[in-house]
């Protein structure tokens, strides 16, 4: 059992931003003075240490994982055990006993928040976890396109079909500003984020823009301090913190 609030962040299909946006909650609530863990379920399709820079193993203690602390989060990956960039070539029960060890194995402690990086789509993983940690909340993350919000409708009402709190959904990439400009370019389309909330019965938390990766940081997926996209995150994380 976790000791903390549980929070997954689910989407419908790959490639929405789904595990930027989960380290980079993390890293904002962590800002804001919480104590975080983020667990990558992403098991098939990990990519937190990369998103996160980390190229080192965790430790063990009595026969106990100690998971790797960044940036002064907690973390756990798939990444951590496998071989370089192997395969997971894994069968569903697997899976299970996969989330079993990261959540009973690691020495996580006490702690605000726990997020999860769930693999995109409602497949085994997604089913075992709302099975084994029925106490977690879930966001449900889109692009402002209609199809890829309709996609991202089934994670929903799989989460609320499970009695799992959905407390919202966070429009990702919804438009492009240009540096030093309020103009708003939608260039992905416009409403998905909102129509799904509404499908839901949720609230739209938050819409994050495009913002081109800093190249020349070992972490271009994390923005730098004080640009939109951060502010952004920021903002989400004290909406979110409030629902709990
Ligand atoms: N707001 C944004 N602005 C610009 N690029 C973004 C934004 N959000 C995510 N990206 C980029 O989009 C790509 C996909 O993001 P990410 O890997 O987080 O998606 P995902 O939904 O977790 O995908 P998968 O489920 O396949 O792992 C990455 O290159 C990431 O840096």
């Amino acid at each position: 059992m976790l000791k903390g609030n549980v929070l997954a962040v689910t989407s419908g299909k790959g490639g929405v931003g789904k595990s930027s946006l989960a380290v980079n909650l993390a890293l904002a609530l962590k800002k804001l003075g919480k104590s975080v863990a983020i667990i990558d379920l992403d098991i098939y399709g990990f990519s937190v240490p990369k998103i996160l820079n980390i190229d080192y193993k965790p430790k063990t203690f009595n026969g106990k994982i100690i998971p790797v602390e960044t940036q002064g989060i907690k973390v756990m990956s798939m990444g951590f055990l496998v071989n370089g960039n192997d395969p997971i070539v894994w069968r569903g029960p697997m899976l299970g006993k996969m989330i079993e060890h990261f959540t009973k194995d690691v020495l996580w402690g006490e702690l605000d928040y726990f997020i999860l990086d769930m693999p995109p789509g409602t497949g085994d993983v997604a089913l075992d976890m709302h099975l084994m940690i029925p106490e977690s909340k879930e966001i449900v993350v889109t692009t402002p396109h209609k199809a890829a919000a309709f996609v991202a409708e089934r994670a929903g009402t799989m989460a609320i079909k499970s009695n799992h709190e959905v407390i919202g959904v966070v429009e990702n990439m919804s438009y492009f500003s240009p540096p030093d400009s309020d103009e708003k370019y939608f260039i992905f389309g416009k409403g998905g984020g909102q129509e799904l909330a509404s499908q839901l019965g949720v609230e739209l938390l938050g819409q994050l823009p495009i913002q081109e990766p800093d190249e020349s940081s070992e972490a271009p997926a994390i923005p730098t301090e004080h640009s939109p996209l951060e502010e952004e995150y920021l903002k989400l994380a004290r909406t979110i913190d409030g629902k709990f």
